[in-house]
């Protein structure tokens, strides 16, 4: 019976002997059939993909229901074989819940939690005027400086240096990889593999995607671990800055895993912190380009606000356009355009219909922000959606009532994601200053006609974001342009001649780390 949906299994598209729905799996695009069969087979449908079952939940109360409230079934992860192949079984994204991925989430929780996230802000601060002297200098490069902006806030915390060129060759390696895992995962012969897994015992020449999943997961562990055993070199020795590695390095002494396991959980923490972040923000600019009114408002709030000041954490309660624009970058191009799955961990009834043991879960973003129900209009930018929402992420992702979740690219349940409220200041810092200091606009092809960019055109995989594409950013006066450099100018101070800091801010969570470089 393999490939068929039995009767009690939520509804779907036609099945056919062996595959399943196999042969209906979008090569591209694939958010637009899931939504399609959302609209088509409600809330909760399955596919039937050879011997796995795939659930998708299409609605912010199924979501509700299964990963938040039941979370104690639905928190593991399906195996997804060319991914895990990449990541060496280690990457914490990807790992089964049990107990190597709870203890990797403790460590995890002690570095990133609402209380630690506060401590990272002149971290932010730093990063974030760094990239503003980059738009300045080079705006064709935006996207560029947004990578570095949240690479090396994410570079600092995790391994205690700053990225400090967009041309750095381990900050391009790390965007380069993960796009490449991105993709690998997300092919035909990944979804194949995952579903026959006697396919796997295919040899390589047979499955050259698996011989190029193997050279991406030596280079990945080339740079993650070499990454991890430099600052824990540098952290025996007293020479380290203070950082997540010292909670790791203690991790590892206490429970002794390998530095393989410690390099790929540094390593997760770098690439979770660096794109997903950088791609909204690209979003973002694309927004602004294709929403002219967007920006108009929401300079006019800030001029009211910050007069001829940058916008700091300090203004945001009273930003709420801005903290709107935060929410709405989100819901309007959500980077994990179709979430991670979870996996089932036990037979489950939902709905009235059975969900199996081993199934994958997906919580299917992109219909849900999407839905003219839940956001009327939905590809339009507006942040005034958000007027009257004045909860932080982590807060709306636990309201009860799931309809007043804001949008959902966070994920749900025990898997939620650990850089919440990091992210939420990071695109806050870089949303409120970015329009502070520049208008933004369409740029102009070799005939004088504006390029329009297309909102549709994105790159594949688990997380996405627009393909390249052309701005017209400029300072919005040269005072504003002056003020940009100035705080950049001034942020010097902080830096040592290589642009590291001489010395970590106040309150950082190691506080029984001395390093000898601090006296
Ligand atoms: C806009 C920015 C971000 C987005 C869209 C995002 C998205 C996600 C998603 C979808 C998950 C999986 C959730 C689930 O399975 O239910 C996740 C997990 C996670 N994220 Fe984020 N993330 C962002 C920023 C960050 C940052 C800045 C960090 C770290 C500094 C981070 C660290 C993590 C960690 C540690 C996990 C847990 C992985 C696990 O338990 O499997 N994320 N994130």
């Amino acid at each position: 019976k393999i490939g068929r949906r039995p009767a009690n299994y939520p509804p779907g598209p036609p099945t056919l002997p062996l595959i399943g729905n196999l042969h209906l799996m979008p090569k591209e695009k694939g958010h637009l059939q899931f939504q399609k069969w959302a609209q088509e087979y409600g809330p909760v449908y399955s596919l039937i993909l050879g011997t796995s079952v795939m659930i998708v939940l299409s609605s912010d109360q199924a979501i509700k229901d299964l990963l938040d409230k039941r979370s104690n079934i639905y928190s593991s992860r399906p195996d997804m074989y060319l991914g895990n192949i990449v990541s060496g079984g280690l990457r914490m994204l990807l790992m089964e819940y049990g107990e190597t991925w709870r203890m990797v989430r403790k460590v995890v929780h002690n570095n990133l939690n609402i209380k630690a996230a506060r401590t990272y802000v002149p971290y932010q601060d730093l990063e974030n005027k760094a990239m503003l002297a980059g738009f300045l200098q080079e705006p064709d490069s935006f996207a560029d400086h947004i990578r570095r902006y949240t690479n090396s806030l994410t570079t600092q915390m995790v391994f205690g240096f700053r990225t400090t060129s967009i041309d750095d060759p381990k900050l391009k390696q790390l965007f380069h990889g993960f796009e490449k895992f991105c993709e690998v995962t997300g092919t035909t012969t990944a979804a194949v593999l995952d579903v026959f897994p006697f396919l796997r015992f295919l040899p390589d020449f047979a499955v050259p995607l698996r011989k190029y999943a193997k050279e991406l997961h030596y280079k990945e562990r080339e740079l993650y671990v070499g990454h991890y055993l430099n600052a824990k070199t540098a952290l025996k020795n007293g020479t380290a800055k203070p950082c997540f590695c010292v909670d790791l390095v203690r991790a590892q002494d206490e429970e002794k895993f390998s530095d393989d396991l410690a390099g790929y959980v540094s390593g997760s923490l770098l690439e979770a912190g660096s794109d997903t972040t950088a791609a909204t923000l690209v979003g973002f600019v694309q927004a602004m380009v294709l929403f002219p009114d967007v920006v108009k408002t929401a300079q006019e709030e800030l001029d009211r606000v910050c007069g001829n000041r940058l916008p700091t954490i300090d203004d945001e309660p009273n930003l709420p356009y801005i903290r709107g624009a935060v929410k709405e970058s989100m819901r309007w191009m959500p980077t994990d355009i179709l979430g991670v799955p979870h996996a089932a961990i036990r037979d489950d009834e939902y709905m009235g219909y059975k969900i199996p043991k081993g199934a994958g879960v997906m919580w299917n973003v992109w219909a849900v922000h999407m839905d003219p129900k839940r956001h009327p209009n939905p590809r339009r930018f507006d942040p005034s959606r958000y007027k009257d929402d004045h909860q932080t992420a982590a807060e709306a992702a636990n309201n009860a009532d799931a309809t007043k979740r804001d949008q959902f690219v966070f994920g749900a349940g025990r898997r939620l994601c650990q850089g919440m409220h990091i992210a939420e200041r990071s695109l806050f810092l870089a949303i409120s200053r970015l329009l502070w200091a520049f208008d933004f606009d369409k740029a102009l092809d070799k005939d004088g006609k504006e390029i329009v960019p297309d909102d549709e055109d994105l790159t594949e995989g688990l997380f996405v974001l627009p393909k390249p594409f052309k701005a017209k950013i400029v300072p919005r006066t040269a005072e504003k342009a002056e003020l940009v450099l100035a705080e950049w100018e001034k942020m010097q101070d902080l830096l040592d001649d290589k642009l590291q800091w001489k010395e970590p801010p106040k309150g950082l969570i190691w506080k029984d780390y001395k390093s000898t470089t601090d006296a």
